[in-house]
């Protein structure tokens, strides 16, 4: 058999086999980086474009720098589409006392146990839906049938689905039992008074002949409930004839079942876990029926059905500082470098395909905790080339900040794959993973020094992000217009109205609702803290453009250049450019000053 990949698509073996085409690689994804910037209106250097933007090829080996094969494997998913079941309820039992000189005991069969509930919580210890993902349906316990000598069934077990905290929960399709069977009973309680009304009929008109006239009627229906009966399994023939079938007590489930469609936005930790599907309630034991005309019933009740519900989770990741930046940028060394992340490093683009999360530990409480304060703008903009910026930690002042709220002791950074042209499109890998820049409190922009233009670069990156939030706002918008149509254009009447009934028609509600106004026209992530990572500053020839990027950003600082998004009332007060080198570990811990400033801001 002929190999699948042909030796001479050279492209995907740094992907196969990374250790074995390390040197080739470079060479290869050189042209392919270059392919990719010359596809894209997206600035490219005029003289890297052949030339890497990186010199790491010279570089040992170390933990910033690499090799290709040193990284740790994410199983991340950040959707889901799960089935839950909750339990249905135990079956009541049909049982007799018996004894020794005691022919017909009394009946003693126990009643059914009720179905166990599913449950959602959100946890800080979650960081991934791939567990759920690959299980896909979860199904709370049935409870137990009950016994004879009426011992009652156990109830079910419950499931609590963990959910990383930033999940959100959309109900996709429902089925409730209760709502089928309140609809059966109906119609079936309907076709009795029609059959009632049939006989009282004819009896009117023959009055002493009810009998005749009976015979010549349809079959009677039914029992409404006849479905819901057990009944006893040695019964004879003559005996299941005769029986007569009470009428069920209605019986409410434990635990209200909330009404659909859920949306559940799990944005904070969920101390108490929240109910999704409600349990089915047990069946009712032969003794429930026994009367002075049924002293040995010879039945009991199944247990409810339970609801069951299709959902879909979607992880927005909450970290706290988003990096953005295009492919090849340098996001995923930048979070190495500020973490003890050890995501996948690769001079070729798409290195990163899932989102890498890494945590920055301001205080690992082995000293007393210290302010963080802001540094001055002038300060972050110093030159990089210091010998104290190779270190992560942070030195912590004498004295501590005195009373005032808790100071920060660590903040997360989730590091997303490259952007393109056109992400917000779907192009490239962009719009699977913008949506987690959507939750982070500061966007961190990566912007490689040696690669063109990096005024040009941060422009591109902040239309992307600014029509990918416009396009956010304008779903959420349609969505919460469907929500409050009604589709089922039946001519049903809804409740609340009056007897005409809506013929098929939609309902659109009152839309005349304030939107809040940071919504509106991608201002929820524009209105975000910002600052640009100016990263490769070790390389030759990057200092022009830095200079050029930081008198651009004092310009939109000061309201001389419109925001870079192009979005109106955007966040511009104080856009600053921190020149790093990852690569070296330079430069990270202003990074970390500027992000803490902001973040407490
Ligand atoms: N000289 C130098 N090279 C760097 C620096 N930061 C990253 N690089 C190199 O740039 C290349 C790309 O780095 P990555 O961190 O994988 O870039 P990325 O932005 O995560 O790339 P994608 O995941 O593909 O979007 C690697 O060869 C790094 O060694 C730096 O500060 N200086
Ligand atoms: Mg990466």
């Amino acid at each position: 058999m002929p190999p699948r990949c042909s030796p001479s698509s050279g492209i995907f073996l740094p992907f196969l086999y990374p250790s074995l085409f390390r040197s080739a690689s470079r060479i290869k994804c050189r042209s392919a980086i270059a392919t990719l910037h010359s596809a894209s209106p997206i600035p490219t250097p005029s003289d890297t474009s052949t030339e890497p933007s990186s010199s790491s090829d010279a570089l040992p080996y170390s933990r910033l720098n690499p090799p290709p094969d040193e990284y740790a494997i994410s199983t991340f998913a950040d959707k889901a589409r799960i089935t839950v079941h909750a339990g249905g309820g135990g079956h009541g039992c049909i049982s007799f006392l018996r004894e020794a000189f005691m022919a017909d005991g009394p009946a003693n069969g126990g009643d059914g146990g009720h179905g166990g509930n599913v449950y959602i919580q959100a946890i800080h210890g979650e960081t991934s839906l791939h567990k759920l993902a690959r299980r896909r349906i979860l199904r709370a316990e049935r409870g137990k049938t009950g016994q004879g000598s009426s011992r009652g069934g156990a109830r079910g077990d419950d499931v609590v689905i963990q959910v990383p905290v930033g999940t959100v929960v959309r109900e996709i399709d429902r089925v409730d039992p209760m709502i089928e069977e309140n609809l059966r009973y109906r119609e079936a309680r309907q076709k009795e008074r029609e059959y009632d009304k049939l006989v009282r009929e004819a009896e009117a008109e023959v009055k002493d002949a009810g009998d005749a006239i009976r015979s010549e009627l349809p079959e009677p229906p039914d029992h409404p409930h006849l479905h819901k009966f057990i009944l006893y399994p040695g019964i004879s023939n003559s005996e299941r004839r005769s029986i007569t079938l009470p009428r069920l007590p209605r019986r409410e489930r434990l635990y209200v079942q909330p009404e659909g469609p859920i949306h559940l936005d799990l944005s904070q930790p969920t101390p108490r876990p929240i109910l999704l599907a409600t349990g089915g309630i047990g069946g009712l034991g032969n003794p429930h029926f026994v009367s002075k005309d049924r002293p040995r019933p010879l039945f009991a009740t199944k247990g409810e059905r339970a609801v069951s519900m299709q959902l879909e989770l979607e992880l927005k990741l909450l970290a706290d500082v988003g990096l953005v930046g295009l492919p090849n940028a340098g996001k995923s060394t930048l979070l190495r470098a500020l973490t003890n992340s050890r995501a996948r490093v690769g001079n070729w683009a798409f290195t990163t395909l899932q989102p890498n999360i890494g945590t920055v530990v301001l205080d690992s409480h082995k000293g007393r905790p210290f302010p963080t304060p802001k540094p001055s703008r002038a300060a972050s903009h110093a030159v990089i080339n210091d010998a104290t910026y190779g270190s992560v930690v942070i030195s912590q002042p004498e004295h501590n900040a005195g009373p005032g709220p808790e100071p920060r002791t660590r903040f997360t950074v989730a590091d997303i794959p490259g952007l393109v042209e056109g992400a917000h499109l779907d192009r490239g890998l962009g719009i699977e993973f913008l949506r987690h820049v959507e939750r982070a409190g500061v966007l961190a922009f990566v912007i490689d020094l040696s690669a063109g233009d990096a005024v040009d670069a941060l422009k591109a990156l902040w239309t992307e992000v600014g029509l990918y939030a416009r396009m956010r706002q304008e779903e959420e918008t349609e969505r919460e217009v469907g929500s409050r149509i009604d589709w089922e254009g039946d001519g049903s009447r809804p409740p609340g109205t009056n007897k005409t009934g809506f013929g098929g028609q939609m309902i659109v509600a009152d839309l005349h609702e304030p939107i809040d106004s940071r919504e509106v026209g991608g201002l929820h992530i524009a209105a975000k803290p910002w600052f640009v990572v100016a990263t490769k500053g070790d390389l030759p020839g990057t200092e022009e453009n830095y200079a050029r990027l930081k008198e651009y950003l004092n310009a939109v600082t000061d309201r001389q250049e419109p925001h870079p998004s192009g979005v109106e009332g955007a966040w511009t007060e104080d856009c600053a450019a921190i020149p790093v080198s990852a690569i070296h570990g330079h430069g990270v811990d202003r990074i970390i000053h500027w992000t803490v400033g902001l973040l407490d801001e």
